[in-house]
């Protein structure tokens, strides 16, 4: 039996949601993570400090009992954000970055930002303060084809807001394709990027081959062949600018089995177990630790967790549920296409 130990790992990327959602999935991220960045992105959106202070109180009352996490909050950019709330809300710790959204680009962005000339000002504050911007990047101009839309705002969007704010940490957030994992590597400090467990593992043939696969379908949309291969290739080389944020993205199956299905992928049940089955085809699960546990922190300018986790590679397959009941409706959890051998243990 082969079994590794490291450090806790992180969750640099999740949706919570709220309510009902939110007390069926929490569980499966504190299970194994020890802290989350939590996308605000709720309707109405978490868009200022009161919000953000409400929302994580609402995430601590949904926590199990004996389950140690602390929820990473972080604001909804919107174009009447007010500079001074984000950096106070910064510096006394109530949230840990903040969250642009171009306007449409996904699930409950409507209130994001039409104009980016218009955050500008809030930006350059953040810059001064050392406020890190998470960013779905992604272009909403309908004349771009959907899957050219995270290239496209490398160009258009990134690129002009770093030579205008080089000051600024930057997050690219779900990083799908090979321009994103060039963008990121070769950028200047303070750039990093976030990849998700499930664009490691599926293409868009996955999506589409032989029938329409609704819970493979999410945003940014997984990408050809050769770009899953990129994304594998930096999340195992170690660079510490590429960290795990699962993006895990809970819609119940009514509202992704229909005929205009939400985006997102629900992988927080068994994303440290697919994870490991990816590190060890790719002979790679000495890197695993940085990926999971050590680059995010490290960019986030905070302590890796003390705490431990054991991996343990079972003889049979792990069972883990198709579906999780939550009191919102039935979530269907990520198929990684494959079984998956490696255990999770908290070591106690
Ligand atoms: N990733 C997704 O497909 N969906 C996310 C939003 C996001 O992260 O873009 C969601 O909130 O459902
Ligand atoms: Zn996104
Ligand atoms: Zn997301």
């Amino acid at each position: 039996m082969q079994q590794i130990e490291i450090r806790r790992p992180d969750d640099w990327h999740l949706h919570l949601r709220d309510g009902a959602m939110l007390q069926g999935v929490l569980p499966h991220t504190s299970a194994h993570f020890g802290r989350a960045i939590i996308m605000p992105n709720l309707v109405p959106p978490v868009a200022d400090s009161a919000a953000a202070e409400a929302y994580r109180a609402r995430i601590m009352d949904a926590l199990p009992a004996g389950h140690r996490f602390a929820p990473l909050m972080t604001l909804y950019l919107t174009e009447t954000t007010d500079a001074e709330d984000v950096v106070s809300a910064h510096a006394s710790g109530l949230i840990t970055a903040v969250k642009l959204y171009p306007a449409g680009a996904t699930t409950n962005s409507q209130s994001g930002v039409r104009d980016i000339e218009k955050v500008y000002p809030v930006l350059e504050r953040m810059a001064e303060a050392g406020v890190p911007l998470c960013c779905h990047g992604e272009v909403t101009d309908p004349a771009v084809d959907i899957f050219d839309r995270e290239a496209v705002f490398l160009e258009r969007v990134l690129d002009p807001l770093r030579r205008r704010i080089p000051g600024l940490r930057i997050v690219l957030e779900h990083v799908t394709t090979i321009q994103g994992v060039d963008y990121v590597r070769d950028a200047a400090d303070g750039v990093a990027g976030t990849i998700t467990t499930h664009h490691l593992i599926i293409n868009r043939n996955d999506i589409l081959v032989g029938g329409i696969r609704p819970h493979y379908y999410c945003l940014p949309v997984a990408k050809r062949e050769e770009h899953r291969l990129a994304l594998r290739a930096a999340a195992v080389s170690g660079n510490p600018r590429f960290f795990l944020g699962t993006d895990s993205a809970p819609h119940v199956d009514p509202a992704k089995e229909c005929g205009c299905g939400c985006a997102g992928v629900f992988s927080a049940t068994n994303t440290l177990s697919c994870l490991a089955h990816v590190f060890e085809e790719e002979e790679a699960l000495d890197r695993l630790e940085a990926f999971v546990s050590l680059n995010g922190p490290a960019f986030y300018r905070l302590p890796p967790n003390e705490e431990r986790i054991r991996l343990i590679r079972r003889d049979a397959p792990v069972a883990y549920a198709e579906k999780i009941e939550t009191g919102a409706g039935p979530v269907t959890v990520f198929d990684p296409k494959t079984p998956l051998y490696w255990d999770v243990e908290l070591r106690p």
